[in-house]
């Protein structure tokens, strides 16, 4: 992973979206306070997912944060995207490292399991995520995380993401555990002021 990266604060997930030019609208007025974008779109054919990861790519490209793609470190590849972000049925890690050099950076999902956060981080990873955390909306999630997964992954040394339902109300709890980065598509993209809401993530971490 390219250092000059924050490794730490808001890790913003795109909600599916069909219309490219209103979800671009909505990123761009929450953009400055993330650290980390990704999008993912689970609703969207291959070629909507290419347009609107391109044109998230320069949206990101004028603010300078990066755009990490979900699922498809292929299509990261092709319109070349700063990384990837790997869950269990999303391909091999060390073969999209491979694909998409050392400067990119590759999150893999650990869900509840520390052992595979411990594989993640051996076969590449820049960073690992756990969740869900808190019931979600965006995603029935059937496995449950606990903080004492960021207390004993803090020896891998790599940044600890969190996901699943995070509020600015229950973020500073898995931010005292060690959480490094908050992933949130709800708590921002739905709140009645996205830029308020995306701020209380944002002062969360002191970068
Ligand atoms: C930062 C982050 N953590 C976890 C996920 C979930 O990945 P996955 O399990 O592959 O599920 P989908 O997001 O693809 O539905 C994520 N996307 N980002
Ligand atoms: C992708 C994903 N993986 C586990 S929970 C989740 C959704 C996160 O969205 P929200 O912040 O709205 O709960
Ligand atoms: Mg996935």
């Amino acid at each position: 992973m390219n250092p000059r990266w924050p490794r730490r604060g808001l890790y913003l997930i795109t909600p599916d979206a069909s219309d490219t030019g209103s979800l671009l609208d909505r990123v761009a007025a929450v953009l400055a306070e993330a650290s980390w974008l990704q999008y993912r779109n689970k609703a969207a054919d291959g070629a909507l997912r290419r347009e609107q990861a391109q044109a998230l790519l320069a949206l990101c490209r004028e603010r300078g944060v990066p755009l990490i793609v979900n699922d498809d470190a292929a299509l990261a590849a092709e319109i070349g995207a700063d990384g990837a972000h790997l869950g269990e049925d999303d391909g091999d890690v060390a073969a999209a490292r491979a694909l998409l050099g050392d400067d990119a950076i590759l999150g893999v999902s650990c869900y509840d399991s520390l052992e595979r956060a411990r594989r993640a981080a051996a076969a590449g990873a820049d960073y690992v995520a756990f969740g869900a955390f808190f019931p979600s909306r965006t995603k029935a999630a059937t496995r449950r995380a606990t903080p004492d997964l960021l207390r004993d992954s803090a020896a891998l040394g790599l940044p600890r993401v969190a996901i699943g339902g995070i509020t600015p109300d229950n973020a500073p709890a898995l931010v005292a555990t060690g959480a490094d980065l908050i992933a949130v598509v709800g708590g921002v993209f739905d709140a009645a002021d996205p830029l308020a809401a995306a701020r209380a993530y944002r002062n969360l971490f002191d970068r």
